[in-house]
């Protein structure tokens, strides 16, 4: 008998999928994030904020838990994409690139579930079916089940026995399945980082963890001691090494601090506020009363230098080439107890007189592979070619930030990078090439107390795993003439 138009064939009846938005929510940021290069760190708000208000419509809830959940799903599945599609590669038969980038982004976030996290394997497979069949429809569903049903057949570390090379036969693709990074990126931090097998896996390792918020007080305007006061006891401790740094517990807001919506304090990581404060404390003779931060944009280095600045009689100038960065350089710093200036201006082609300023930082535009905790799809989008790419920018501005400078005052070259090309290889090839001025190094491990494992000096390099900040580069280096 031929079926009726529009009629099913008799037997079991169409149930419709389940709509889950924590699926569906982390689903459409990973699509973000594949198809049009958006942010996860950007796209997330605005679709937990989109997710609240549905729920709401219809008269439900979208809890903090479930943004917790959709915020995991999303971040953990990206950082550890490289791992799941090595997993997902050996259950299908045909290349991954063969298979839809939706398809594959469902069975990534499967993945995610069934490896990555504790939710119970037959849920995370259901659930993921479920989501599977709202977004790319029960064909394409029944695929997606087969392949989750491959996956869970065992754990992440047989997965990984099966899946990653012997460690012996290449260990830069070992790690590289293993902790979920490309290859060219494993072997950039081990030349870095120099060491074993121990070292680099935990760095890797760290660069797959979540990192804590870290609120910066802004010096003049209010403490750590004070914050950590104002909020109740189990939801804070105090900074690892930075005098002006409190960590919040995991789940902390900190748009829920009165200090923080006031301005009087931010959010920054405590690599951050140590590569402010060593440029602040380097040891000078004579003037101090000028200071440039050359690449001010966003604004968070600029703002501690600015308080700090504000509290010796001195005065920052922020200099940010693009003008919608110097605006939120504007607001990090409105409300310095001190004067300040914040100005649109090519750091290569300063628009202050030569040796203007006592004190200078240059905080370079990066490849960020020290930031890799925070951006999480970022390892995937940047290539090795990237590398040179910034490298005359990188050599300019930290031409002109020694021009910008007295005789006798001190620059402060960073990154957010530890990658040697970024490092010490500007600051050589700068040092070598300046004719008309001469710079020596100064050594920064001791404007960093207490901090250990800086490196051999004189310029140092912080770490994930061993310091629990971004991985900052800071050279000092005073004009001598
Ligand atoms: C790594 S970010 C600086 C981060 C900042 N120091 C902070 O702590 O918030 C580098 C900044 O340099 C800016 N930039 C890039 N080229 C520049 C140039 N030629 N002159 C001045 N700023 C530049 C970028 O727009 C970006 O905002």
């Amino acid at each position: 008998m031929t079926q009726a138009p529009g009629r099913r064939p008799q037997g079991k009846p169409y149930r419709r999928p389940q709509r889950d938005p924590v699926r569906i929510l982390a689903f459409e940021a990973l699509r973000a994030v594949g198809e049009r290069d958006a942010y996860a760190n950007l796209v997330l708000p605005s679709l937990l904020r989109s997710a609240e208000q549905d729920a709401v419509k219809k008269g439900r809830t979208f809890d903090r838990r479930d943004a917790a959940l959709a915020t995991e799903l999303v971040y953990g599945t990206l950082r550890r994409q490289g791992t799941y599609d090595a997993v997902i590669a050996a259950c299908v038969d045909r290349p991954l690139r063969e298979v839809d980038p939706p398809v594959l982004d469902v069975l990534a976030l499967g993945a995610h579930q069934l490896l990555g996290t504790r939710i119970p394997a037959h849920a995370g497979v259901s659930a993921t079916v479920e989501l599977a069949r709202v977004v790319l429809g029960d064909g394409r569903a029944k695929f997606v089940n087969a392949v989750l049903r491959r996956i869970a057949a065992q754990d992440l570390d047989a997965w990984l026995a099966q899946v990653a090379p012997p460690y012996d036969e290449d260990p830069e693709d070992h790690l590289s399945v293993v902790h979920s990074h490309p290859r060219w990126i494993v072997s950039a931090l081990w030349d870095a980082l120099g060491g074993g097998r121990a070292g680099i896996e935990d760095l890797l390792e760290a660069d797959n963890e979540r990192p804590e918020v870290t609120l910066v007080a802004r010096p003049g305007r209010s403490t750590a001691q004070e914050i950590a006061d104002s909020l109740p006891a189990d939801t804070t401790e105090p900074g690892r090494w930075s005098p002006y740094a409190v960590r919040l517990a995991e789940g902390g807001d900190p748009a829920a601090v009165d200090a923080v919506r006031e301005g009087r304090a931010g959010v920054q990581d405590e690599g951050s506020q140590l590569v402010a404060a060593a440029l602040a404390a380097a040891p000078l003779d004579g003037r101090d009363e000028r200071w440039l931060d050359g690449c001010a944009g966003p604004g968070g280095k600029a703002a501690l230098l600015a308080a700090i600045a504000a509290g010796r009689g001195a005065r920052l100038v922020a200099a940010e080439k693009q003008p919608h960065r110097a605006r939120l350089v504007g607001r990090a710093l409105a409300g310095n107890p001190g004067p300040y200036q914040v100005v649109v201006a090519d750091g290569t082609r300063p628009a202050w007189a030569p040796g203007a300023f006592d004190r200078v930082l240059v905080d370079v535009p990066c490849t960020g592979l020290g930031a890799l905790r925070r951006r999480p799809e970022a390892r995937w989008r940047r290539r090795a070619e990237d590398v040179a790419g910034f490298a005359p920018l990188q050599r300019g501005l930290l031409a002109e930030a020694l021009q910008a400078v007295r005789v006798g005052g001190v620059v402060g070259y960073a990154t957010c990078s530890p990658h040697p090309a970024e490092t010490r290889a500007v600051v050589d090839d700068v040092l070598g090439a300046a004719r008309s001025l001469r710079a020596e190094l100064v050594d920064a491990r001791p404007l960093m107390p207490g901090v250990p494992a800086l490196g051999d000096g004189p310029d140092v390099q912080l770490w994930p795993h061993l310091h629990g900040t971004d991985a900052m580069y800071l050279a000092l280096l005073r004009r001598t003439a």
